[in-house]
């Protein structure tokens, strides 16, 4: 079984990163919607550092920015006040051009996996202003989704492409794509690996919107691993619905005998708690039983306080349902 890190400040030191390598983790995700993989390079050698002392051979992920809508960067967190107006754009807090001219009055806007909720009021050329509903912290280049919203977007950035340029260098071993629509979208990816000279690498397709799951059946024979990106896919659905959706794709690959990933809040609690919830555990246990292959901890790791101990629950966790699995 695998099981994933996502490499963040909460866990780039040498230290930490041999901690989680010593209680289980198998490899480690750089998300590039937050840095590319060359501003990384001092994470990654602390990485192959703490690796090499436990005497592990580490996977390196990169997930990939896609078609994945984002907010710009923040020179610091910022807190949304319910009620409060907020803008959006030109003078506010930066959006690519693509969303902003998109925005209409009345359209919902989810951050961060749909943690805080904005409404557009007003939608103008360069800006849109917008009522906070749901409230809290906003950090840098956190995940924006707007409900009916279909942007015509390429499945690879520019930044994308050249982070695959540099792959090989940097001894990445799999690619996660974001927002998979169809086959093509990892079709194309396949063939752009190839053309840089990288074509053993393996392909991470990430279901997490409604056009990647009613194609899911058709994205399974041409990549490596599924991934059931529980993040945005519980913002394309209602909650309730997600349960159900997740153990759909867990069947679906397990009959066409591909190996699958979930990942997304698996130990949500543990980024401020030392101890998981009740209910984290279990879930972990589920998803192990359901037959998934991979675990992979997001914030826990990159911006948690117990990056360590949430990998040694994880790992431990799991094994108990492996060894019920076999
Ligand atoms: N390379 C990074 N640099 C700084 N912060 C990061 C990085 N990767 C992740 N983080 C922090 O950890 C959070 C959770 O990581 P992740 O799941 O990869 O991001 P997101 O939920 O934004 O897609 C991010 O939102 C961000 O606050
Ligand atoms: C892992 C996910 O993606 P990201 O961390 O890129 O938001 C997710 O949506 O579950």
């Amino acid at each position: 079984m695998e099981f994933y890190g996502t490499l963040g400040s909460a866990c780039e030191s040498e230290k930490t990163l041999e901690e989680m390598f010593r209680t289980g983790m198998t490899g480690v995700r750089v998300n590039l919607s937050h840095q590319d993989l060359d501003d990384r390079e001092e994470w990654l050698e602390n990485m192959r550092r703490a690796a090499k002392r436990c005497d592990i051979k580490p996977e390196l992920l990169v997930d990939l920015q896609g078609p994945e809508l984002r907010i710009g960067k923040l020179k610091k967190p910022i807190i949304l006040e319910e009620g409060k107006k907020v803008i959006l754009g030109k003078g506010g807090i930066k959006l690519s051009k693509q969303i902003r001219t998109s925005l209409e009055k009345g359209q919902e806007i989810l951050v961060d996996d749909g943690k805080l909720l904005l409404k557009v009021k007003k939608a103008k050329e360069n800006y849109a202003e917008c009522i906070v509903v749901r409230g809290g912290v906003l950090k840098s280049k956190k995940s924006i989704t707007i409900p009916g919203l279909e942007l015509e977007l390429p499945t690879l950035t520019k930044a994308d492409m050249a982070n695959i340029h540099n792959a090989q260098e940097a001894g990445v071993t799999g690619v996660m794509l974001p927002f998979v629509r169809g086959a093509q979208d990892v079709i194309n990816l396949r063939k752009t690996l190839q053309a840089e000279g990288v074509g053993d690498i393996r392909i991470f397709a990430k279901i997490e919107n409604l056009a990647g799951y009613e194609a899911v059946d058709e994205i399974i024979p041409e990549s490596d691993m599924i991934v059931i990106a529980r993040g945005d896919l519980g913002m394309a659905v209602p909650l309730w619905e997600l349960p159900a959706i997740q153990k759909d794709i867990s069947e679906r690959c397990k009959k066409a005998g591909k190996p699958f990933m979930v990942v997304t809040q698996l130990l949500h609690s543990m980024e401020e708690a030392m101890v998981p919830t009740r209910a984290e555990v279990s879930d972990i246990y589920n998803a192990v039983l359901d037959g998934a292959d991979a675990l992979m901890l997001t914030g826990e790791t990159a911006a948690g306080n117990y990056p360590g101990i949430a990998m040694g629950y994880l790992v431990q966790t799991a094994n108990q349902a492996l060894q019920k699995r076999k």
